[in-house]
C-alpha cells in the first residue's frame, strides 16, 4: 500500500491505495519505506509534502525482519529507527534505487556505514532535538540512583518503612563532587549544564582529544580515561557506540573508580561489558549504576543486573518526550525529503 498527499493524507491509518489514476499520478514519485510507526509529525511532512510515495509499518513492534527485506525492495528513501539493522543485506534486497537512509536516532550504530559509503547511499539523522530531553532524563536517572529512590519507593510501599534510622536509605550527593564524563559532546554539556545548580564541585571528562570548546562552557577539566576512573564520584558515558568504544566499560574501569561510585549509562548498552559491571555493584566495587541502555533491548527480566538493589535499568527512554520524539520524526522527515531532492539534509551524516 503506497501512498502519498492528497486525500490519503488525511487517514492516520495508511490505507491502500486502490484508485488506478491515482497510482499512475504516483508511479514517478520516489518510494519510500517506513519501518515504524513514527510520531505525527514527521508522518504529516511526508504526507504534505507531494514529494514521495511511502508505505508504513504501522506498529509499535519492529517489522519482521523478512517483511524489511521484502519492503525495501526498488526503494529510494528509507526512513529507519534504531532497532532496523541497516546492513549488506539490506542495502542489497533494497537495490540500486536506494539514495538515502534516515534514521529518527542520533545513535547510528545499526547502521553499516561503511556498506552505505560504499554504495553512495546519505544518511540522515536526528542530534540536538533530543540533546535537552535526553540530558533531562540522564540527570533524573543519576538522582534515581544516587539517592536509591526506586529503593526507597519500594520500602515505602512495601512496608519496609519502619521507624526513621540514621543510615537507612543513605545515598550520595552530588554537592561537591566530581562529575566525569565520557565522550563530551552536546549531551555532556548539557548534562553539565543541569547538574551545576547542585553545586558539583568540579566537572572532567575524557574523549579522544581534548575539546576545549565544548569543555569551556562548563568548565570541564580534560583527563585521561584512569584519571576519569579515579577522580569521578559520579561517571557518565554519553560517548557513541563505535569500534572503539564497544566494551570500553569493563573491568579496567570499575576497578579504578571509588567505592562511592555512580555510574550512569544513556548512550549505548555496547559501551560497557554488563558481567565486569555485574562484579563490580555486586561485590560493592563501585556504589550504584544508573542505566537507560542495556545489551540486548529489552534486557531478559532473569538478568542479573535485575536482582541488584543498586542498579537502577530504565527502557530505553532518555528521548521520550512528546516534544522530542515528534521533533525527532520531522527531521527524520525533512532529512529524507531533503536527500532525495539531491539537496544539503538539515542533519547529514558525514560519512
Ligand atoms: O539514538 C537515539 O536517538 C536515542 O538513543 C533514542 O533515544
Amino acid at each position: 500500500m503506497w501512498c502519498s498527499r492528497t486525500a490519503l493524507g488525511r487517514l492516520r491509518r495508511i490505507a491502500p491505495c486502490t484508485v488506478t489514476g491515482f497510482h499512475r499520478a504516483m508511479s514517478t514519485l520516489p518510494k519510500v519505506y517506513v519501518t515504524r510507526k513514527v510520531p505525527p509529525d514527521g508522518l504529516d511532512i511526508l504526507r504534505k509534502s507531494g514529494q514521495v510515495q511511502f508505505e508504513m509499518w504501522d506498529s509499535d513492534e519492529p517489522v519482521p525482519r523478512l517483511e524489511l527485506l521484502k519492503k525495501v525492495k526498488g526503494c529510494d528513501g528509507i526512513l529507519c529507527v534504531l532497532t532496523e539493522k541497516i546492513d549488506a543485506q539490506l542495502l542489497e534486497a533494497a537495490g540500486p534505487n536506494l539514495k538515502v537512509v534516515s534514521t529518527m536516532s542520533v545513535g547510528f550504530d545499526h547502521l553499516s556505514l561503511d556498506e552505505l559509503k560504499k554504495r553512495g547511499i546519505r544518511v540522515g539523522y536526528t542530534p540536538d532535538v533530543l540533546t535537552d530531553c535526553v540530558a533531562e532524563l540522564t540527570v533524573a536517572l543519576l538522582l534515581a540512583t544516587s539517592r536509591r529512590l526506586i529503593e526507597a519507593t519500594h520500602e515505602a510501599k512495601t512496608g519496609g518503612w519502619g521507624t526513621w534510622r540514621t543510615l537507612w536509605l543513605c545515598g550520595h550527593e552530588l554537592a561537591n563532587s566530581t562529575v566525569g564524563i565520557l565522550g563530551l559532546g552536546r549531551i555532556g554539556v548539557a548534562i553539565a549544564e543541569r547538574l551545576k545548580p547542585f553545586k558539583v564541585k568540579k566537572f572532567i571528562y575524557t574523549d579522544v582529544a581534548p575539546r576545549p570548546e565544548l569543555a569551556n562552557m562548563i568548565e570541564a577539566e580534560y583527563v585521561s580515561f584512569d584519571e576519569l576512573a579515579k577522580q569521578s564520584d559520579f561517571l557518565a558515558v554519553c560517548c557513541a557506540l563505535t569500534q572503539e568504544t564497544h566494551g570500553i566499560c569493563n573491568w579496567n574501569l570499575f576497578s579504578k573508580m571509588k567505592k562511592n561510585a555512580i555510574f550512569i549509562n544513556t548512550s549505548r548498552g555496547g559501551v560497557v561489558n554488563q558481567e565486569d559491571l555485574y562484579e563490580a555493584l555486586s561485590t560493592g566495587l563501585i556504589a550504584g549504576a544508573g542505566l537507560d541502555v542495556t545489551t540486548p533491548e529489552p534486557l531478559p527480566t532473569h538478568h542479573p543486573l535485575f536482582t541488584l538493589k543498586n542498579c537502577v535499568i530504565l527502557p530505553h527512554i532518555a528521548s521520550a518526550s512528546y516534544t522530542t520524539r515528534n521533533a525527532m520524526s520531522a527531521l527524520a522527515a525533512n532529512n529524507l525529503l531533503a536527500g532525495l531532492r539531491g539537496e544539503p539534509m538539515p542533519k547529514e551524516l558525514k560519512l
